[in-house]
């Protein structure tokens, strides 16, 4: 595992579906070793984008480069908002696919370590058919977790759970991945706020990105802590405000 952190950098990104246009021109950073949070009206292209920085959709203008530029084709891992778990293999297995897939030695106690840190302790041998939608979104995230990367880019990962189950998981993920470079998107402010270092909205028309003042304090920020919740309320409100429903 590498221990640098790379910063990834998007430059003039266009983005067109079958001729129409989603955003052009788009720039921003994505800092090394910080929690980057991308919020924005679903459709404005936040899954798109995260696509484009895994390699998963081809870039025809613009760019997205890194400081360490290996990283981008070996060290990423990508949660997309499906879970994609292999409906043939256990929950342990699948959280191992990785290893099995690079055909190297899978680490056993690792995998068995993250599926117990997100709860998922009791059920690995059985199947993804056999879990609930929140399980199964436990299992993907501890499968994105075991991967152990220096770029892990995270589609809306906690979106299947309970409200306390999700401050759970919000914990463990930030503990785990403190000093990588995180992107994850979410579209609760509440969450952007307990764990962005870095927050940005993706919004308007022409789409923009806008930067969210930075946050006091350590992440996972308290839920009492009330720089979260003041914050919470000026995102929420800049949401609305940059919102184009009527
Ligand atoms: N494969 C595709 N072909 C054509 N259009 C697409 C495709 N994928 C996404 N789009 C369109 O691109 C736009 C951006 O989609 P995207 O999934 O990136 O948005 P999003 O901001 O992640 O939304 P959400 O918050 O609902 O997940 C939407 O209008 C969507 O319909």
């Amino acid at each position: 595992m590498l221990s640098i952190a790379p910063t990834i950098h998007i430059q003039d990104l266009t983005l067109n579906y079958q001729n129409k246009p989603i955003f052009s021109e788009l720039s921003t950073c994505f800092p090394g070793g910080k929690f980057s949070i991308l919020l924005g009206a679903s459709g404005v292209g936040k899954s798109s984008l995260l696509k484009m920085i895994a390699g998963l959709l081809p870039i025809t203008q613009g760019q997205i480069i890194s400081n360490h530029p290996e990283t981008m084709t070996h060290q990423i891992s990508y949660m997309a908002q499906q879970d994609l778990l292999m409906p043939w293999a256990t929950v342990l297995k699948n959280v191992m696919l990785g290893s099995k897939l690079r055909k190297e030695k899978a680490d056993k106690n690792r995998a068995q370590d993250i599926l117990k840190q997100v709860g998922l302790s009791q059920v690995y041998n059985q199947y993804p058919a056999q879990l609930s939608g929140g399980m199964r979104q436990r299992a993907a995230l501890a499968r994105t977790l075991y991967e152990d990367r220096s770029i892990i880019l995270m589609d809306e990962p906690f979106s299947a759970l309970d409200s306390v189950t999700r401050a759970k998981m919000q914990d463990y993920t930030a503990k785990l991945l403190k000093g990588k470079t995180v992107i994850l998107i979410t579209h609760d402010p509440f969450e952007a706020c307990r764990l962005g270092e870095h927050i940005q909205v993706l919004a308007g028309n022409p789409v923009q990105i806008y930067d969210i003042p930075s946050i006091q304090g350590a992440i996972p920020r308290h839920p009492e802590d009330l720089h979260v919740q003041q914050a919470q309320a000026n995102l929420l409100t800049l949401l609305i405000e940059k919102s184009t429903l009527s």
